[in-house]
Formats: C-alpha cells, sequence, structure tokens
C-alpha cells in the first residue's frame, strides 16, 4: 500500500501542480473519448474527491456522490457483467439523493450533518435494518465508503502492475482484502465472475484515459491520493461515532 507519506498528497503548489499536471495529460485524450462518445472522465473523479472536502474539514455530500456517478460510467463501459455492480452502486446513490432533495435536505449537506440530524432524530438502526425501513443515510453512504478502501486498494496494485499482470486478478486480491467478509456469500461468487470479465491492463489504462504507460503511475496516484483523503476523515468520522458497523 502506498506509505503514510504518500498517502497525503503535498499540499499547496505541489498538489494543484499535481492536478493541473492530470488534467492536462488526459485533457486531449477526453477530447478525442468525447468525439468518440466515451462518457468516462478520471479528471471529473479527481475534481469530485478533491473539492469534497471542504476548508473546515466536512465531506460534502453533493460532491462525494458526483464523484460516485462517474464511477457508474466507468463501470458501465466494462459491459453487462458489472450491470449488478452497477445497479447495487446506482440503488445506494438514489436513496442519498432522495435525503439530499429530501424536506430535511440541508442537513444532508455534509457527512458529520447528516449524522448529526439522522442520531438526533433516532434514524441510525445500531441492530438490524427492518426489512420495512427505508435505509438511513448513514448506513447507506457506509456501503459506498467501505467500497472506496477496495478501489484505493485496487488502484495501488494498477499503478504498480506490470503488462504480465491479470487485471481481474488485482481486482479479486483487493477484493479479498477490502469489501468481501462485508458481503454475503452468494455476492462474492457474482463479484468473483465479475472480475473475470476485466479487461486487459492496456485497455483498461485507455478507459482510464492514460494513453502512455509511464503515465499511468502518475494519474493513478494521483486519483487515488484524492480519493484515500476522502476515506480516510470518512473512517474517522464513522469510527468516532461508533458507527463502522451499522447492519
Ligand atoms: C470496475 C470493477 C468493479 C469491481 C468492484 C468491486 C466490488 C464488487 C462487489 C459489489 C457487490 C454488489 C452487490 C451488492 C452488495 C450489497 O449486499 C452490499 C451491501 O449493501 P446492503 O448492506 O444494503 O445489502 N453493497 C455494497 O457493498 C456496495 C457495493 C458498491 C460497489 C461499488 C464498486 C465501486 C467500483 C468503482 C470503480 C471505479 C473505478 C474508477 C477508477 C478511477
Amino acid at each position: 500500500m502506498w506509505s503514510k507519506k504518500e498517502r497525503d498528497p503535498e499540499e499547496g503548489k505541489d498538489k494543484e501542480m499535481m492536478t493541473a499536471k492530470v488534467v492536462a495529460l488526459v485533457q486531449n485524450v477526453e477530447y478525442t473519448r468525447q468525439c468518440e462518445g466515451m462518457e468516462f472522465q478520471i479528471t471529473r473523479v479527481l475534481a469530485a474527491f478533491r473539492s469534497c472536502i471542504s476548508e473546515d474539514g466536512q465531506i460534502l455530500l453533493k460532491e462525494y456522490l458526483s464523484g460516485w456517478k462517474e464511477f457508474i460510467k466507468f463501470m458501465d463501459s466494462l459491459g453487462m457483467v458489472f450491470g449488478f455492480i452497477s445497479q447495487e452502486t446506482t440503488t445506494k446513490i438514489n436513496i442519498m439523493n432522495v435525503y439530499l432533495a429530501g424536506s430535511s435536505g440541508a442537513e444532508y449537506h455534509t457527512l458529520q450533518s447528516m449524522i448529526k440530524h439522522e442520531l438526533d432524530h433516532g434514524l441510525v438502526n445500531f441492530k438490524e435494518l427492518p426489512r420495512d425501513q427505508v435505509p438511513s443515510g448513514c448506513r447507506t453512504l457506509l456501503r459506498l465508503h467501505r467500497a472506496l478502501k477496495w478501489l484505493e486498494m485496487f488502484l495501488y496494485k494498477l499503478s504498480i502492475s506490470t503488462s504480465q499482470d491479470n487485471t481481474g486478478k488485482l481486482c479479486a486480491l483487493a477484493y479479498e482484502e477490502t469489501l468481501a467478509h462485508h458481503h454475503s456469500w452468494f455476492v462474492r461468487q457474482a463479484a468473483a465472475l465479475a472480475f473475470l470479465a476485466m479487461p486487459p491492463r492496456r485497455e483498461l489504462l485507455q478507459i482510464l484515459c492514460v494513453h502512455k504507460e509511464e503515465e499511468a503511475q502518475f494519474v493513478l496516484s494521483t486519483t487515488a491520493k484524492s480519493i484515500i483523503r476522502v476515506y480516510d476523515l470518512t473512517q474517522r468520522v464513522y469510527e468516532a461515532h461508533g458507527m463502522l458497523e451499522l447492519p
């Protein structure tokens, strides 16, 4: 995994420069891909996760979810086999959007305000999730949050991989280390099948808007670092409220 130092992107000018460089790197590729009608753009992921931590350390849910919407475009570009994962992600995002657009929408501006609101109003189930109740925003976002750990691990493995590495294997290893223990046997089998359909490394890097080998490491690690910052802060907030195991 990335070392502690690597996990915290350089503050200030280095970080600005790094991001500007990534944007420049994929800009021209993006233009051609837009002409080809391809939707996924890694710079939108980078922009969303970089802008979702406010000056005072709040996680802004609108920006957080916009990064997730970009992930769906990525999964949809991989084909039908990933349909159930894309669908599950869409379901979770839709639940969150209902809260953000609802009568208490203002309480769902940040992760921190959502947690306060749902705890103050007894909306969070710590024991079990009654099937007839709409899941809380806290437990819904926790499911997406856990998947970011998988993504961090996968991007790390991809960024240090060589042309000999099998991307499906990298997915499966990252899944075993992060998400598998949260999932039922059935979901684990379905995920294993999907991993077999992962495109080869070269094609995957193309989808990620990287058109030269030596840029892959840089683009992936820059994007991953913006995701890691958000993951680490979200993890701390959930941990502080004893909410990491919401049913
Ligand atoms: C592109 C390859 C994607 C591989 C993603 C690895 C995760 C595979 C497992 C997905 C399981 C989906 C089936 C449903 C599981 C749910 O039971 C389970 C628990 O929810 P519940 O308590 O409400 O039941 N749901 C979840 O855990 C949420 C899973 C969400 C998966 C999101 C995957 C994100 C992948 C993002 C790829 C984007 C790459 C972009 C690169 C810059």
